[in-house]
Parts: C-alpha cells; sequence; structure tokens
C-alpha cells in the first residue's frame, strides 16, 4: 500500500524492540467448543491486518480477545510491550485503554448528542478537562467529516455517519491500534463507501489497524498483510497481492471462489 506515513514497523523503545502486537499459542474455549485454537500472530506498528475467514473460524473472538473484551486460557498476548497473562481482568482492563474497537452495530449512547457521546470516555476514563474533551471530540468531528453534527442526536443521523460517529469515538482515547469488527455489515450498501474512506484515511495517516471484514476489494486496496482464519488457527497469511492471487492452500481457495 501506498502511505503517507512511514511504513510499518516494529516498536523501538527502552532499546528493545517488538511488535505493536504479539500474539503466541492463543487459545480460547467457550465451554467444550475450542474457539482458537493456537493463534500466532505479531502486528507492526503502522501495519493494516484485514482478517478474513468463513463465519465461525473465531475472528471476532480473536480480535476481542486482543482489546480485553474476552479472557483465553493458554497463550500470550502482548500489547505495546505489556504482557497479558490468560485470565488477568485488571491487565485487560488496563489494555483496553490503548486498544480502540469499533463494532457492526454502532453502540452511541442514543441519550447523548454525538458531541458528548465522544467526549464521554476522555473525560471520564482520562479525566480530561471538558474543554479539551470537548476540543478533541470537535476536531475528530471533523477528521471523519461530521464537523456539523456535534449537537446532533444519533437517531438524527444515517447508520454511515453513526458508524463514522463511532469511529471519531474510539479514536478519542487515542488509542495504539484500532480494531473494526465488520463495521459496514450493518449498513445499506450505499453507506458503506463512506465509512471505509474513513478508514481508508486513518490506514494513510499511520494508524495501526486490525479489521475483520467482508469487503474483500477493501482488504485488497487497504491491508498490508491478510489473515485468512480457519477454524480457529491462522491458515494463511501474507501480503493481499499473494493471499488472493496465489492461495496457496485448498481451504482458502474454497473460501476466495464461494466469495465471487
Ligand atoms: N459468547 C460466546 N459464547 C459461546 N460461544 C461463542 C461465543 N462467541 C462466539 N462463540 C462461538 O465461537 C465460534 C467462533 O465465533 P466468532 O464470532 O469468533 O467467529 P467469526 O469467524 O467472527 O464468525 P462471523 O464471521 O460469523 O462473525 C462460533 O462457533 C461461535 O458460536
Amino acid at each position: 500500500m501506498t502511505t503517507t506515513a512511514p511504513a510499518a514497523s516494529p516498536h523501538a523503545a527502552n532499546g528493545l524492540v517488538y511488535p505493536l502486537v504479539s500474539i503466541q499459542g492463543l487459545r480460547k474455549s467457550y465451554g467444550a467448543n475450542e474457539v482458537l485454537k493456537g493463534v500466532d500472530l505479531d502486528v507492526n506498528r503502522r501495519e493494516v491486518i484485514a482478517i478474513i475467514g468463513k463465519s465461525g473460524s473465531g475472528k471476532s473472538t480473536l480480535l476481542r480477545c486482543i482489546n480485553g473484551l474476552e479472557t483465553f486460557q493458554h497463550g500470550s498476548l502482548t500489547v505495546h510491550g505489556q504482557p497479558l497473562k490468560a485470565g488477568d481482568a485488571a491487565a485487560m482492563r488496563e489494555l483496553r485503554k490503548g486498544v480502540g474497537m469499533i463494532f457492526q452495530s454502532f453502540n452511541l449512547f442514543p441519550h447523548l448528542s454525538v458531541g458528548r457521546n465522544i467526549m464521554l470516555a476522555p473525560s471520564l476514563v482520562m479525566n480530561l478537562p471538558k474543554d479539551e474533551a470537548r476540543k478533541r471530540a470537535e476536531k475528530l468531528l471533523s477528521r471523519v467529516g461530521l464537523a456539523d453534527k456535534f449537537d446532533s442526536m444519533p437517531e438524527q443521523l444515517s447508520g454511515g455517519q453513526q458508524q463514522r460517529v463511532a469511529i471519531a469515538r474510539a479514536l478519542a482515547m487515542e488509542p495504539e491500534v484500532l480494531l473494526c469488527d465488520e463495521i459496514t455489515s450493518a449498513l445499506d450498501p450505499e453507506l458503506v463507501g463512506e465509512v471505509l474512506h474513513v478508514v481508508e484515511g486513518l490506514a494513510l495517516q499511520g494508524m495501526t489497524i486490525i479489521m475483520v471484514t467482508h469487503e474483500m476489494n477493501f482488504a485488497r486496496k487497504v491491508s498490508d498483510r491478510v489473515v485468512f482464519m480457519h477454524q480457529g488457527k491462522v491458515h494463511e497469511v501474507g501480503a493481499p497481492e499473494q493471499v488472493f492471487g496465489n492461495p496457496a492452500t485448498p481451504e482458502l481457495q474454497q473460501f476466495l471462489s464461494a466469495m465471487h
């Protein structure tokens, strides 16, 4: 991908170099159902990763583990050099501050204006003074093309606009990495483009993004690497031209032909 930001790179601090997100041997079960069966994945700063795969292959569960919404039983997860042990609830809460997540449903607070939705977390979690939180919300709203919607209520916006507010709200916590879980799946087709345009802009500005998506053309255009998940594992990973143009395994070939 051509970016205006420097290329993806391992993070360097305190003389150490490490990926921004490092996942090793991650296993997660719901009861007897093992959903993630040993996932290994490193994500460098400024990388854009698209996760694709059949329904039930564990894509959403993996994202939810990365932002600490789900516990896992085995393996390790390190974000920004902070290792997170399986089941460490306090560390998971801390982790969530540095990881933004956007879901298929926008989950805006219906009784708060657009601006207040964005100000909420910086005010409550980061203790940002009200005027600074407001300035931050205004800036983010213009970044997602909604500068004039500060005082609107969520119900007055289209689905595409609400999803853009959800993106602004996630960015308000200045996350290290942004996780996107099928964020256009609930939108009418004519509204998909405006949301993808915002995500593409963030990618070009150097945001580290891990997105689960069914938008194959978008994955091909924007991502640095595509991860194909199959039966709870990373089955194939590579540059978009390799994964889409020259899939190595029959499972990926079948998945891609079923998408056409
Ligand atoms: N909270 C839960 N409790 C029990 N089982 C769950 C839970 N969440 C997910 N699962 C199961 O885990 C498996 C993987 O689900 P997951 O949502 O991660 O898959 P996915 O690849 O994201 O699928 P999709 O593309 O349909 O969203 C499924 O079998 C699902 O039923």
